[in-house]
């Protein structure tokens, strides 16, 4: 697991150590020049390598000159720009002391700095770290230099690693103020532990690779909560998320999950939703919706049953319109899954009418069982869902849903823009677990947040969420008495689904799953890969299920 905290809490862990005068610096600087060696050894070399260092006034800076003294020390040519014109005076006498070179930069557009830049091997951004007014991004000189620096470092084809972070984002919301004037990194290096802005988009754009250098302060932060969490490939198997199938399972043990999506004239989304959550290894997939329908769902996936009957958890939604009243008035098939996915969710409620029950398939008495609401389900929100109610909307959707409860200038480039917060947001008003859409999946819910970047940016296509909601709802039915009795955190279960889509998506593509964090680095396949259908997608679930199966026989979870 990658725990990403504020800026705030892990300066306030390092404050006790400093005060001890454990020598934090001196390790965030070996640590740096460390992954900085091995970036240049990965390019032809550190002897005569062309460093430049972007030192800002701060202990950022310092940072960044310390590690650019060991790359000098082993032969580089280290040129730090002073963009504050001054740094702090021990990090410059040690660079110097090493032959390091300074530009003391007055004049924003000195043509000397853009040179620099312009013949880099290696950059180090050490404008701005944790210490930064987080809204404002880089100002001043500094300003000026990132943004004209950025086209002549991407000409030169230099290696760029981000000290601490990328410098002008917010490091603990993962909000990018002024984004021409960051400069996109390979690498983040960062000392202590992950901050959780570079775990959110779009600050996570700029980061690249993330690495954590222990500094020893790990003690200190045990007790702090994390702002955002992500799981990884090796929790699940620790944590026995996935459950394996036993000798004496039979269908109804390994989980039903109830599909209401789709309809004669929109069956692309059941087809896809049964069909993902077929391949995440459930019992069954029930599809609740018209014949006409049903024969197109059967006919790609002969396995599923059109019959109503138990679930273990429901979806609901996907593939059917936003605005119910116009086309539910026209359309008797769209009703009737309308008012089958409003009866699921009452299910879910706890406040299902008999009618109810009778269009699920269901007698009295029949307990509540988790649901994802998607798509079409996703309006007229009550407050205050419970945590199994799952809602998965796009930035789009939930700028609508957040416009409907009262917020009306929240809008779809707004949400891409602070994710985390509206998705914080968006839960606390209306509660349940919400899983927010995007090249980052952000997950809110009573356990917390989670931020999964398990895929690829060709995921980006017609049905992937159908996809998407189809996994939710069969991991959530496999869990569904552990969720259901408390004890399983429904948000953990919902960024195992997330995982799972972008691990199969990465494998359709041809990529490797993201690497696993083993010495605190989070490694994204620097192959590109290839475009892929969700079809595609479908037929590496079981691939993606089988990895974070191994090792992991039993999550010791019993189906009802
Ligand atoms: N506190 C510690 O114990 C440690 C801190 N470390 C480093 O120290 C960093 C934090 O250092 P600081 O607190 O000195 O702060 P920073 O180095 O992030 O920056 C503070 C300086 O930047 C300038 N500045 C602030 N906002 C600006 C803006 N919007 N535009 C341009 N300039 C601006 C200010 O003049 C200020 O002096 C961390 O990110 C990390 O790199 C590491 O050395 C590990 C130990
Ligand atoms: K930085």
């Amino acid at each position: 697991m990658i725990e990403g905290f504020s800026a705030e809490d892990v300066r306030a862990a390092e404050e006790p150590l400093l005060a001890a005068g454990v020598p934090l610096m001196e390790r965030a600087a070996f640590g740096l020049a460390m992954r900085a060696l091995a970036a240049l050894r990965a390019r032809g070399g550190v002897r005569g390598a062309r460093v430049v260092v972007l030192a800002g006034r701060g202990n950022n800076g310092a940072d960044a000159m310390l590690a650019g003294a060991h790359l000098a020390a082993r032969g580089a040519a280290v040129s730090t720009i002073l963009v504050a014109g001054s740094g702090v005076d021990h990090a410059v006498a040690r660079l110097r002391s090493q032959g390091g070179r300074f530009l003391a930069l007055q004049d924003a557009d000195d043509p000397r700095a853009i040179e620099m830049c312009r013949t880099a091997t290696l950059v180090l951004d050490g404008v701005l770290g944790t210490g930064s007014a987080a809204n404002t991004g880089v100002r001043g000189n500094a300003r000026t230099l990132m943004a004209q620096a950025r086209g002549a470092i991407a000409s030169a084809g230099a290696f760029v690693i981000a000290v601490d972070q990328p410098s002008g984002i917010d490091s603990t919301t993962g909000a990018v103020p002024d984004p021409q004037a960051v400069l996109p990194a390979d690498e983040t290096v960062t000392f202590g532990a992950a901050k959780a802005g570079l775990l959110c988009e779009p600050a996570a754009t700029y980061a690249g690779t993330i690495t954590v250098i222990d500094i020893g302060m790990g003690a200190q932060l045990t007790a702090t909560a994390p702002v955002v969490r992500r799981l990884q490939v090796a929790d699940v198997r620790a944590e026995r998320l996935l459950r394996a199938p036993r000798a004496s399972d039979h269908k109804y043990l390994r989980g039903v999950v109830g599909i209401i999506a789709g309809s004669a004239h929109y069956p692309g989304a059941a087809i896809m939703s049964c069909a993902a959550a077929q391949h995440a290894g459930v019992g069954m997939v029930r599809y609740f919706g018209p014949r006409e329908a049903a024969s197109q769902v059967i006919a790609a996936n002969p396995q599923v049953v059109h019959a109503a009957g138990r679930v273990q958890a429901y979806v609901a939604g996907s593939g059917l319109p936003a605005d119910h009243d116009s086309q539910a008035g026209a359309d008797r098939e769209l009703a009737a899954q309308y008012s089958a996915s409003a009866a699921a969710l009452a299910l879910a409620l706890g406040t299902a009418s008999p009618v109810d029950l009778a269009r699920l398939g269901l007698g009295e008495g029949a307990a509540p069982v988790p649901i994802v609401l998607d798509a079409g389900a996703l309006t007229a929100l009550p407050r205050n869902l419970p945590a199994h109610v799952v809602l998965t909307p796009h930035a789009g959707e939930l700028a609508s849903l957040l416009n409907q409860a009262g917020h009306p200038d929240v809008t779809r480039a707004g949400i891409e823009g602070a994710p985390l917060r509206f998705a914080r947001m968006a839960h606390g008003i209306f509660g349940g677990t919400l899983l927010l859409k995007g090249s980052t999946t952000i997950i809110a819910g009573a356990g917390g947040v989670w931020s999964q970047n398990d895929g690829t940016a060709w995921l980006a296509t017609a049905g992937a969420g159908d996809a998407l909601a189809g996994i939710v709802g069969a991991v959530l039915a496999q869990n569904s008495s552990l969720i259901m009795t408390g004890r399983q955190d429904t948000g953990r279960i919902v960024a195992l689904a997330a995982m799972i889509h972008g691990m199969s998506a990465r494998f359709a593509a041809g990529l490797h799953p993201v690497a696993d964090g083993q010495g605190g680095r989070i490694d994204p396949d620097p192959n590109l890969g290839r475009p892929i259908t969700v079809p595609g997608l479908i037929e590496c679930i079981p691939r993606a299920v089988a990895q974070l199966l191994s090792a992991s026989p039993d999550n010791g979870g019993t189906i009802v």
